[in-house]
């Protein structure tokens, strides 16, 4: 069976937990809502839905190859009718000077015709939030935030129309608060106004909901939009409230338990991940894998596996590679940055896909790049959406041919202290 009837929303998420973070929050917004790994294929069994997220893997790859990739899923998701495509980034605005938000959102915006793209990353129930053009993660700018450590892309600038220059072909404007606060028609006068002007994007400040809900008004008259789950809170909202989506019961998909062994997998280095490990230790076996000797092939996924598999029938397990930002620097001194990054990426897989073999059924994945890395490994074409376990996290139920098993793919920075025993006690 096909998508059987036009969609309303397409989105395309750079990331899987991303995409799961929107998925969730469209879903709880009232719009029936399904997540693809991938551009799906033309036979995926997929129900009737309101808005389709399209996970992709583009986040930290070769731009060129971020561009072409988007742009299939964009040409998928219009051809099921979405006149309007999100290009959904992370809140905390995930990139380098190379890319890829900029050149997706240039290639995206020439391809729709699109004049000024509004982008946000806000996400206020998560503590991102857009002020003056600046991004806040809490309290404090994204630059002295746990961000500036992050093992791919270190952020050190908070001024999102500064850092979105630096990566796009077009001119970033500013739309600031007191426009959005005027409301609506503030905005599109704003915006209309940089267009004339030639800007082709604009970051636009939001602090709370109800901006949000201002920016999903004129986003959705628009052909593109650039940001986190945020600014999909508001489109849905605005596909609501204008009537072009009837709101179905926000209840996520349910489902018979799947039951079985359970375990955890970290690849996430975030402050939140590692606080979230911690507490874990308390409450379930805990291995930290030896990221040198997955560098090195020691054989550390063997090891992982043969101290997981009798423990599997006890209760859930917990595999880290996640280490401090002293570490993770002096690791990727000595192997390099994305070599460091990929092996553990494949090691976490590789563990993934024998602890599936061996029984495992509910799988907790915190990070995003390691979330990619194993759903793709487990050959999981998508995702409905379940119950939600922290503000953006939901429980997963994958589609397609490869039996009953629930997920949840954890962003780096989300999740309260005890997330891992949080989410394995919604996921039954
Ligand atoms: N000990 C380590 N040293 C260096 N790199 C590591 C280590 N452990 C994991 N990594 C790598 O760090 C990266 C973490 O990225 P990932 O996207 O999984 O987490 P995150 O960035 O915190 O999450 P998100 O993208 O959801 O915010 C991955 O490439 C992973 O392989
Ligand atoms: O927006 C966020 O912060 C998350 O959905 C995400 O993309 C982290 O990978």
């Amino acid at each position: 069976m096909t998508l059987a009837a036009k969609i309303s929303l397409g989105c395309i998420a750079d990331d899987y937990t991303g995409a799961s973070d929107l998925a969730n929050t469209l879903t709880r917004a009232g719009l029936r809502t399904v997540q693809t790994i991938g551009v799906p294929a033309d036979d995926l069994a997929l129900p009737e839905v309101d808005a389709v997220v399209v996970s992709l893997k583009s986040r930290s790859i070769e731009a060129g190859l971020a561009v072409s990739r988007s742009r299939a899923a964009d040409k998928w998701l219009r051809g099921r009718g979405a006149s309007h495509v999100l290009f959904k980034i992370c809140s905390t605005f995930d990139s380098t000077d190379a890319g890829n938000i900029g050149p997706v959102m240039d290639a995206l915006r020439a391809d729709c015709g699109e004049g000024a793209v509004l982008v946000t990353p806000a996400f206020p129930e998560t503590g991102r939030t857009v002020y003056q053009g600046n991004l806040f993660v809490g309290a404090v700018p994204l630059n002295e935030s746990p961000l500036k450590d992050h093992p791919l892309n270190p952020m050190h600038d908070s001024n999102l129309v500064r850092v979105l220059a630096r990566q796009s072909r077009t001119q970033i404007g500013l739309v600031d608060l007191a426009t959005v606060t005027r409301g609506a028609d503030a905005v599109r006068a704003r915006l209309a106004e940089l267009a004339s002007k030639g800007i082709g994007a604009a970051i636009i400040d939001a602090v709370f909901d109800r901006d949000l809900e201002t920016i999903g008004l004129v986003a959705a008259e628009h052909r593109l939009s650039v940001g986190a789950s945020g600014i999909g809170l508001g489109l849905a909202r605005a596909l609501v409230s204008t009537g072009k989506v009837k709101s179905a019961a926000a209840s996520g998909a349910t489902g018979a338990a799947v039951g079985g062994p359970a375990a955890c997998l970290a690849g996430s280095c975030s402050q939140a991940t590692l606080q979230q490990i911690a507490n874990a230790e308390r409450v379930m076996p805990v291995l930290h894998l030896d990221p040198d000797r997955i560098l090195t092939g020691a054989g550390e996924a063997q090891r992982a596996l043969d101290w997981a598999r009798p423990r599997l029938a006890e209760g859930p397990v917990l595999i880290a590679s996640s280490s401090t930002p002293d570490q993770v620097a002096a690791l990727q001194a000595r192997h390099g940055r994305d070599a460091a990054g990929h092996a553990i990426e494949q090691t976490m897989a590789d563990i993934a896909e024998s602890l599936v073999r061996s029984g495992v059924r509910r799988l907790v994945v915190a990070g995003g790049e390691t979330s990619g890395a194993v759903v793709d490994r487990l050959k999981i074409s998508g995702f409905l959406v379940g119950v939600e376990i922290a503000a953006g996290v939901p429980v997963l139920r994958a589609v397609g041919d490869g039996g009953a098993m629930l997920l949840a793919l954890k962003s780096g920075n989300f999740g309260g202290a005890e997330f891992f025993s949080d989410a394995l006690r919604l996921m039954r």
